[in-house]
């Protein structure tokens, strides 16, 4: 007998941003099952919903309605107008989805988009969803080099950052060798296991205009990233020395890597959002749990108008699920 195929879990994210509406289109979309963890009733005025307690049922469901975990809000929601009041349900719906995925009720997470002002405003202490799921997840068993790594995908480009909300000024002293060797390790092995590359090529992005122009231009190149690429290539990875990063994203560049690492978070999301914002998706790398994330944010100047496209967050449940599958193949 075969056994069901577990759902994805979905968390609803900010409630007063698109993630709501694109829930409901994607639901329409037909896809392979997931459970909603929020708020029914807001969930309601979008789609039809059931309740259900057990992500188990979902795919029963799923046909007529979209299952829902109900973890209520205590506040009423405005579109378009995040409140503090609703930090602790929207950590709650990610803190359900880990636990979820540890219990192995479902096969991955997609987290809608989060507004991290207002969490903040609340006490929230992580820069956002990649941190609270690492930490969530630092006593599961990870037998390989453990991240968390945001990666981001857009078409055939996927671009890994090294230092991810780190203010522009602080960003150099976070480029260290132990952090570029660590987040190499970790998209590595993640693209042989989740993406099923055998021989991963890394890209490594200068800091520098020109790369540093051979020390002329800055000395990050010299100092940190050659020494680390070196270091790497003996360990046996395929990753290149600093490239100029205003070479590296064109339609020819991205054909000599698989991925490439990135030193601050505009230098890989200018290049994926241009490239494709609507399919853009958000993964987490290095992790026990299966986690992606459309590439947006909350939207908040359309949310509640209809106009919301899904498109992304479809694209990140496909390739929850795909990532799912061959983790479980592996087993
Ligand atoms: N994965 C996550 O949780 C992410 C959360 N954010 C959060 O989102 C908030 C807003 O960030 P912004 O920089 O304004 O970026 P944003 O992505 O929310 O908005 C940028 C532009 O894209 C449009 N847009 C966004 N999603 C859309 C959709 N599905 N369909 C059609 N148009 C769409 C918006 O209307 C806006 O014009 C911030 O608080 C930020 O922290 C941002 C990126 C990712
Ligand atoms: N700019 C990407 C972003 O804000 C997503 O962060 P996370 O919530 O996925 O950690």
């Amino acid at each position: 007998m075969t056994r069901p195929v577990p759902p994805l879990a979905l968390t609803m994210g900010e409630p007063a941003g698109v993630g709501p509406e694109i829930i409901a289109a994607a639901w329409k979309a037909h896809l392979s099952p997931f459970v909603v963890v929020g708020d029914a009733r807001l969930m309601a005025t979008h789609a039809p919903v059931e309740v259900v307690t057990d992500p188990a049922s979902a795919s029963a469901v799923f046909d007529r309605a979209i299952p829902v975990l109900d973890q209520p809000l205590s506040a009423p929601v405005t579109p378009g107008q995040p409140d503090p009041a609703h930090a602790s349900a929207i950590t709650g719906w990610i803190e359900t989805a880990v636990r979820l995925c540890l219990d192995r009720a479902v096969a991955g997470m997609v987290t809608a988009p989060i507004a991290k002002a207002p969490l903040y405003q609340a006490g929230f202490r992580f820069p956002g969803h990649t941190e609270f799921i690492a930490e969530l997840t630092a006593d599961a068993p990870w037998g390989q080099t453990r991240g968390p790594v945001m990666m981001l995908t857009a078409k055939d480009l996927r671009a890994c950052l090294v230092t991810i909300h780190t203010p522009l000024s602080q960003v150099p002293e976070m480029v260290t060798a132990e952090r570029v060797s660590r987040v190499a390790r970790v998209v590595h092995e993640a693209l042989i296991r989740d993406f099923g590359i055998a021989c991963p090529r890394l890209a490594l992005a200068g800091l520098n205009p020109h790369a540093g122009e051979g020390g002329s231009i800055g000395l990050e190149e010299q100092e940190v990233l050659i020494p680390a690429a070196t270091a790497l290539r003996a360990e046996g990875l395929d990753i290149s020395d600093p490239r100029p990063a205003d070479t590296l994203f064109h339609d020819e560049a991205r054909t000599t890597y698989d991925a490439v690492l990135c030193l601050y978070h505009d230098q890989a999301l200018i290049p994926v959002k241009t490239l494709d914002f609507w399919g853009g998706v958000n993964v987490s790398l290095g992790l026990p749990v299966v986690r992606t994330s459309p590439d947006h944010g909350t939207g908040f100047d359309i949310a509640g108008r209809g106009i919301a496209r899904p498109d992304s967050l479809i694209a990140a449940l496909h390739l929850a699920r795909t990532m799912a599958d061959r983790r479980a193949a592996a087993v």
